[in-house]
């Protein structure tokens, strides 16, 4: 279990939290056991109006989805997206997140913009029809998309922080290894992306996405913004909304250089396992219409302090997103290999690039200073204990 400061009920350091962030750790559990929860029904929560229509979204392109034994989110027909509270510290890390988010002042307009807005939290029937279940209640990012095409890229080298369990870290580290995330500071979690009236959408298996290499990954980023069908693996990709979706002045690239200026700076918050979500209206751009590209910030359910200490992992995963996507602007028919999604046998263990090989320098030397810090804090225990130890007596020493 790791407790982010901000989550940590405090009563004897009052001054240095906010009262909204004092949630005791299990509140989630303890509260769902007995069928209520302390964010039910403040005074300010979001109170959604009656009648209103829940359903499953279908342009959810990651994370848990309805099933084995927990729910999936919902939406509404008025622009709201219900995530439903993971019932361990995920769920409240990620509430005391929001809750500490939205009210912190040092948080400047320009970056809030890229967060979810956040309505409180509410019970509402679970998706999986398990019952009544507290979900958050944020802005749906895809509202308004007529034909949205949505992709979830997880933000990263490293998705596990240092206080996590040894064996939460050995899965991520797995993952991050098996995956794009340590060769280039991210990778690609799920996508879906509207072909035509025809054809539908395009949303490929999610653990193909996830494996690709990192020359697929430059493919698919590419396939996120071309005209041609990205089903057929002989077609390669046309780039034609590259300029107008990842380009110009409020395009993905220039709001994420806007998000990358903030993170070089702020030390609030180290925003692990994190994702970019990147969304537009392909049937717009389809019409030469504006897209309305977005670029929002998702999942929060492993946040940790920035105790001042500037989240590298984070700044690295964002820059090297950016050189990918200012790559395919400025040549967009630069190593365009075919990403055949079907069979995905790759190894990500070959690609051996100077971003890989500072990306494996820099998780050792994390894992190195973590395994050190161990060591520190129990020398000093022992050193506690020692001092703590009744003195020998003279009586003794004879
Ligand atoms: O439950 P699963 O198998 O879908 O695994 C989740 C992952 O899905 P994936 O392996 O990418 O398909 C999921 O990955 P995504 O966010 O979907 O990329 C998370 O890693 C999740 O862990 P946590 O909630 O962030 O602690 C993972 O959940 P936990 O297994 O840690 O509960
Ligand atoms: N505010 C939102 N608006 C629209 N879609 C969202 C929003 N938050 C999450 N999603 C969708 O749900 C998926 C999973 O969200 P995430 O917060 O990562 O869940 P998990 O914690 O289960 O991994 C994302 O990939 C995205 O498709």
């Amino acid at each position: 279990m790791h407790a982010p400061d901000f989550l940590e009920h405090k009563p004897l350091d009052p001054d240095s939290i906010q009262p909204q962030f004092l949630f005791p750790l299990n509140w989630t559990r303890s509260l769902l056991d007995r069928g209520t929860h302390p964010l039910h029904s403040p005074p300010s929560a979001f109170q959604p109006p009656l009648c209103l229509l829940f359903e499953v979204p279908d342009h959810q392109v990651a994370g848990h989805q309805a099933g084995h034994g927990h729910p999936g989110p919902l939406i509404d027909d008025s622009g709201r997206f219900y995530k439903p509270l993971q019932d361990d510290d995920r769920g409240a890390i990620e509430a005391a997140f929001y809750s500490s988010f939205s009210s912190n002042t040092r948080v400047p307009d320009r970056i809030r913009r890229f967060f979810p807005v956040f309505y409180g939290t509410k019970l509402l029937e679970a998706s999986d029809g398990s019952g009544q279940w507290p979900h958050l209640v944020l802005e749906d990012v895809v509202s308004g998309l007529s034909h949205p095409s949505v992709m979830d890229v997880k933000i990263g080298s490293r998705t596990w922080y240092p206080e996590a369990s040894e064996d939460y870290i050995q899965r991520c580290f797995m993952k991050d290894r098996k995956t794009s995330s340590l060769c280039l500071g991210f990778r690609i979690s799920g996508l879906q992306l509207y072909v035509s009236e025809e054809s539908g959408l395009w949303k490929p298996e999610r653990k193909l996405v996830q494996h690709l290499s990192a020359d697929e990954v430059r493919v698919v980023l590419k396939k996120f913004v071309s005209s041609n069908s990205p089903i057929d693996p002989n077609l390669n990709p046309d780039c034609s909304f590259a300029s107008s979706v990842y380009g110009g002045s409020s395009g993905i690239l220039a709001q994420l250089l806007e998000l990358k200026s903030w993170f070089e700076d702020q030390t609030i918050y180290h925003l692990n396992s994190c994702s970019v979500l990147m969304v537009y209206d392909k049937k717009k751009e389809l019409k030469g219409e504006s897209s309305d590209a977005k670029v929002k910030l998702i999942d929060f359910a492993h946040v940790t302090e920035g105790n001042g200490i500037i989240d590298h992992n984070f700044v690295g995963g964002l820059c090297s997103l950016i050189k990918f996507i200012s790559d395919i602007l400025t040549s967009p028919d630069e190593c365009t290999t075919k990403a055949c999604l079907q069979n995905s046998d790759n190894n990500n263990e070959e690609i051996l690039t100077g971003q890989k090989i500072h990306s494996i320098i820099a998780v050792h030397v994390i894992m190195l200073f973590q395994v050190m810090g161990r060591k520190i804090i129990c020398l000093k225990r022992k050193e506690r204990a020692w001092k703590e130890m009744p003195m020998a007596t003279p009586e003794l020493v004879t």
